[in-house]
């Protein structure tokens, strides 16, 4: 639904990760608060930051650091794990392979999926089949990441959990047949920094990513904390700069949880534009729902919107492979 927001807000989440498996979670008073205002925050924004997340800080910023060692390698070291249609567009495309509504990103990248065998689900998933090319150069990569990827994962199954109660739901409303099974996506993006200068005498860069949602249930974004990139839209098309904060994660609702809600919350609007001369990293980890899943409103949320469903019924799957096949040419 979005609002003219003009600053995204920022929830300790601590009482909810401490306390969102435990059957009486609701009734406890610093939880019922989280909850507030995750409602708030998907009402109003489609965007949050998190703190007291779990996560240890250093984790998360080894994973920035290994990723700006990686973007700092040699071209033809990186091509080594290129991504293309045979590797089930899994692994590296360089600066200008990623195409969002049909203009070339200033970005390279990383893609990584849930692995996906050929036949599974009766070949929805079968464009998407292969295993994750993990760069061997530096040599830790693969380990640190699959190790930040499980506390992604379950975070997003808290933060999730909160969602659930926000709108009045149970708090597995979001598991079993929704996301009991949760496909996920590593999106591992380097930026490179500004190399021409505005009319004001500032550097100016090219759009790193432009305009578009994200395609899931849940974002959970870890960039760099000294540059400003990330920009989010309001009603009135204003673009809100998401400024890093440090020890948190800006996180954002995908297209699939907008369904679910039948727009109640948002998958909204957002770019980046790295208008720093130094090269800018992200970590985005998308928490999606179960591959397969076939997602329309739920009851509850066609309750709180007058009864009529105002979106399509989509199938994730269909979803996630219809948009990768058009973010590249071939
Ligand atoms: N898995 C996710 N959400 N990826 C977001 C990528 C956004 C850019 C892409 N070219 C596009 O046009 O969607
Ligand atoms: O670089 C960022 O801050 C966000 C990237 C993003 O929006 C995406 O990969 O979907
Ligand atoms: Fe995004």
């Amino acid at each position: 639904m979005t609002t003219n927001f003009q600053s995204i807000p920022l929830i300790d989440i601590s009482s909810l990760v401490a306390k969102c498996d435990d059957p009486n979670a609701m009734k406890d008073k610093d939880v019922a608060e989280v909850v507030r205002l995750l409602d708030r925050a998907c009402r109003d924004a489609g965007f949050f930051y998190v703190k007291g997340h779990g996560i240890p800080d250093s984790l998360i910023k080894e994973v920035r650091d290994i990723t700006h060692e990686f973007f700092a390698l040699p071209y033809e070291e990186k091509l080594k794990i290129k991504l293309s249609a045979d590797t089930g567009y899994r692994g590296y495309q360089r600066v200008g392979e990623n195409i969002t509504k049909g203009i070339p990103d200033k970005h390279e990248a990383i893609d990584c999926y849930t692995e996906l065998t050929k036949g599974m689900y009766g070949g929805l998933g079968d464009p998407l089949v292969g295993a994750n090319k993990w760069p061997t150069v530096p040599p830790n990569f693969k380990k640190l990441m699959e190790e930040y990827l499980v506390l992604c994962t379950e975070l997003s199954r808290k933060i999730m959990r909160g969602i659930a109660l926000a709108l009045g739901g149970s708090v597995d409303e979001f598991e079993g047949k929704i996301a009991g099974d949760p496909f996920w996506v590593l999106r591992i993006i380097g930026y490179p920094g500004a190399t021409s200068i505005s009319d004001e005498g500032l550097p100016k860069n090219d759009i790193g990513c432009g305009a578009h949602t994200d395609y899931g249930l849940l974002t959970l974004v870890n960039q760099d904390d000294d540059k400003t990139a990330l920009q989010v839209r309001n009603l009135s098309g204003e673009w809100i700069s998401a400024v890093p904060i440090p020890g948190t994660f800006v996180c954002n609702i995908g297209d699939m949880l907008k369904i679910l809600t039948n727009g109640v919350y948002e998958s909204t609007l957002h770019r980046v534009i790295n208008n720093s001369p130094k090269f800018r990293v992200c970590v985005a980890y998308f928490y999606e729902t179960n591959f397969d899943a076939v997602i329309s409103p739920l009851d509850m949320c066609l309750k709180k919107t007058g009864g009529n469903k105002k979106l399509e019924t989509a199938v994730y799957g269909e979803h996630l492979v219809s948009k990768v096949l058009t973010n590249f040419t071939y």
